[in-house]
């Protein structure tokens, strides 16, 4: 049965039942740069309360230390760089860890900041990326004549996709002259489809993906929400009881996943991409959401500010 919280009782309930909250950013947080409302006060309330929080989102445009800087613009200052597990965080320790790259090859990137300050992290050399010959096309762009197009680095043995606002054709094209190659390993560091901005539902990193799979006639790995490994490179940092902890996230088939097959509770809240419908539906279903909620902010205003 999947409870909606509503009332001071329902949210308290709630929260006695968990001490490690893993929370999605974009749509539960914040959508872009809006910050959605009392998510600051939540997430400090549940601080004092004793409650470990970590933050786990598959939108690989930043760079841990990246999302620092973002979290301490909204006043939210006391979170640590191992509190923070991004998707291009999850693919460069896939990199490293399971496939065992050597970091005398090169990776090709379609995607922006946070994905090659991650693998550079790690000690990978990147091409493409937001490598300015690819993201500034002339208007007379001749892909025959075009220098990512001509000439093929054979250091190059994996291709890494994530979600890149400023895709363009050529680097679509880049990435599948590597593609070409099947001793090329292709990874998506996400599949979400879509991704949520103010008001706005954009192309996510998935769709961008797809496209260089459709081209490719290849299908990639994705390493983010809801692949387990993830959550067991989190479980391993933190070490916690998934009985005591709950995913609280804005996307079924990503968080909610994540959550459930990861044995956690999921808490899905309405400021994201699935509409309220949608989770009543899914009730008695193998995807029923546990707890659901208009927005996270629901739960301070509910338990701090008595809001009837
Ligand atoms: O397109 C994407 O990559 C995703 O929509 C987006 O970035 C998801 O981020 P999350 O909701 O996991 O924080
Ligand atoms: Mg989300």
């Amino acid at each position: 049965m999947t409870v909606k919280i509503e009332t001071k009782q329902q949210a308290e309930d709630f929260l006695a039942q968990y001490d490690y909250f893993l929370f999605d950013c974009d749509g539960v947080l914040w959508l872009g740069d809006h910050l959605l409302p009392k998510v600051t006060e939540t997430l400090n309330f549940l601080k004092a309360s004793g409650k470990k929080l970590i933050f786990v989102t598959n939108n690989s445009t930043k760079s841990r230390e990246a999302y620092l800087k973002k979290f301490a613009k909204f006043g939210l200052t006391n979170v640590s760089k191992n509190e923070i597990f991004g998707s291009a965080y999850a693919s460069a320790i896939y990199i490293k860890k399971i496939l065992k790259l050597s970091t005398n090859k090169k990776i090709f990137v379609v995607g922006e900041h946070g994905i090659e300050q991650e693998l550079h992290e790690l000690g990978y050399s990147t091409i493409g990326g937001t490598d300015p010959e690819l993201t500034n096309m002339p208007a007379d762009f001749n892909a025959l004549e075009a220098p990512f197009i001509k000439n093929v680095d054979p250091a190059v043995s994996l291709v890494l996709a994530g979600l890149d606002t400023r895709i363009n054709y050529y680097k679509l094209a880049a990435a599948l002259q590597y593609l070409h190659d099947p001793a090329v390993t292709f990874l998506a560091t996400n599949i979400d489809s879509t991704f949520p901005n103010k008001g706005k539902v954009l192309p996510g990193a998935g769709s961008i993906i797809q496209s260089i799979a459709y081209a490719s006639g290849r299908t990639p790995r994705s390493c983010g929400k809801p692949n387990q490994e993830m959550m067991e490179a989190i479980k391993a940092e933190h070490g916690f009881d998934p009985a005591r902890a709950v995913m609280v996230g804005d996307r079924l088939n990503t968080d909610m996943k994540f959550g459930r097959d990861g044995g956690l509770g999921t808490l899905l809240v309405l400021t994201g991409i699935e509409p309220e419908a949608r989770v009543v539906d899914l009730q008695g279903t193998e995807e029923e959401v546990k707890y659901y909620a208009s927005k996270l902010g629901d739960l301070y205003e509910l338990v701090v500010e008595n809001r009837e």
